[in-house]
């Protein structure tokens, strides 16, 4: 497809890596190109990269010499997921993943969840609409800084440090994206959560700045909660909530955790934004490579279809995102769901299950 002079274009970087990267990467790809065919509001041109576990074994590095200036290039980033059997965890998400997200400085990760139409949430008497949440999770620093080490290897007196760093630049920037994401919701409700009892510093600065910028948004109700008592409530009152701020850790665990009592971390986007627009965003389920199913053909794709609706929505494609989803959901309604769902599809029948739906939508 040759960029038109009608329609807007956009240059997405597609990293599928790892595991069942690939597997729903194409799947998305497949679904944005009928999307864009059949709206012909938009173009999009894909330039892949083969950067994974594989070329970190036969390469000794996961992104090549110059490839993050290559990245600021494209107009956002479709990334899959990084991690494999046979290369330590640590290696390979602080050699691509973080590697992508600190230098661009994507330090918003914005985490929505809600139980799609078709789907059920494994708490009783929990329907459609009554979990309806945007995880904010900072991005950027926190407990993922880096900042720390190993001294004495091997020996009984043998130490390591892991220090989470908290910046008054890092807190204050999130928590406004926070409170502008809430401001933008119907129910302008923000939860800050913390761990300021035990985490006596970094906790205590996240706290203040939150109070401090809650003052620039009046319109904006706010709650503050302990990250452990924030996991009960997700369970127990999941319609009290609607956009959550969490740090780097919290919001990783606590946003797997939304993503179950939505019904799979199969459904669930994420995205990584520089919200000053500096840098190309990047954009990927909230999954990992799933080891356990690679291969198997039954990765549920739908996490990355809603990732894509979130990046076009980005991009500023805002009708098309909308659409994106409702077809996504009308099949999820046709109960064409994958085992993790409770269904008995696989990636291919939901995927061209979705593309014929696209199929059906009136050309804008
Ligand atoms: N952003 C990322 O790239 C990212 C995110 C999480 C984990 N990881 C890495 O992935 C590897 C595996 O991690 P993990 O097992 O903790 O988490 P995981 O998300 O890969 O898998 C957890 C469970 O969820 C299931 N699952 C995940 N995605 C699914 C999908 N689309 N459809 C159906 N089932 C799905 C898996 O089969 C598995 O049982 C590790 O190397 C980890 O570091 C990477
Ligand atoms: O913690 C991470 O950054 C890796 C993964 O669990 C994720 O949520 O992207
Ligand atoms: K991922
Ligand atoms: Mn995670």
């Amino acid at each position: 497809m040759s960029p038109s002079a009608h329609n807007s274009f956009y240059s997405i970087a597609s990293i599928p890596a790892d595991g069942i990267g690939p597997e729903v990467i194409a799947a998305g790809i497949e679904t944005l190109q009928a999307l864009a065919q059949t709206l012909q509001t938009f173009e999009l041109q894909f330039h892949h990269y083969d950067w994974s576990s594989e070329t970190y074994r036969k390469t000794g590095k996961y992104i090549p010499d110059g490839g993050l200036d290559e990245l600021k290039k494209h107009d956002a980033i479709l990334f899959g997921a990084v991690g494999a059997p046979d290369v330590p965890d640590h290696i390979s998400l602080w050699g691509l993943r973080l590697a992508i997200c600190q230098p661009l400085q994507q330090y918003a990760n914005v985490r929505p969840t809600r139980i799609l139409r078709g789907t059920e949430s494994p708490l009783r008497r929990c329907e459609t609409g009554d979990l309806d949440w945007v995880i904010v999770r900072e991005n950027s620093e926190g407990e993922y800084a880096g900042q720390g080490g190993r001294s004495h290897r091997g020996f009984p007196w043998e130490i390591a440090t892991e220090t989470a760093i908290f910046s008054r630049h890092g807190v204050e920037r999130i928590m406004r994206f926070a409170f502008e994401t809430a401001q933008k919701r119907p129910r302008k409700h923000l939860t800050v959560v913390s761990k300021s009892n035990a985490q006596r510093n970094g906790m205590v600065l996240w706290d203040e700045v939150a109070v401090e910028i809650a003052r620039e948004f009046p319109d904006v109700q706010v709650d503050k909660m302990l990250v452990d008592a924030m996991t009960t409530r997700m369970v127990l009152k999941p319609k009290s909530i609607d956009t959550i701020v969490a740090s780097n850790l919290h919001a990783d665990i606590l946003s797997d955790l939304a993503a179950a009592l939505a019904g799979s971390i199969g459904i669930a986007p994420t995205s990584n934004l520089d919200p000053t627009r500096q840098h190309p965003s990047m954009f990927e389920p909230i999954h990992g490579s799933a080891f356990d199913i690679t291969g198997k053909g039954v990765a549920n794709p739908v996490a990355t279809f809603w990732t894509a609706a979130e990046m076009l929505d980005w991009l500023g494609e805002k009708d098309a995102a909308r659409q994106l989803m409702q077809c996504v959901e009308t099949v999820c309604e046709s109960g064409t769901l994958t085992p993790d769902l409770g269904g008995m599809a696989t990636t291919k029948d939901v995927t061209a299950a979705v593309v014929a739906e696209i199929r059906k939508l009136p050309r804008s």
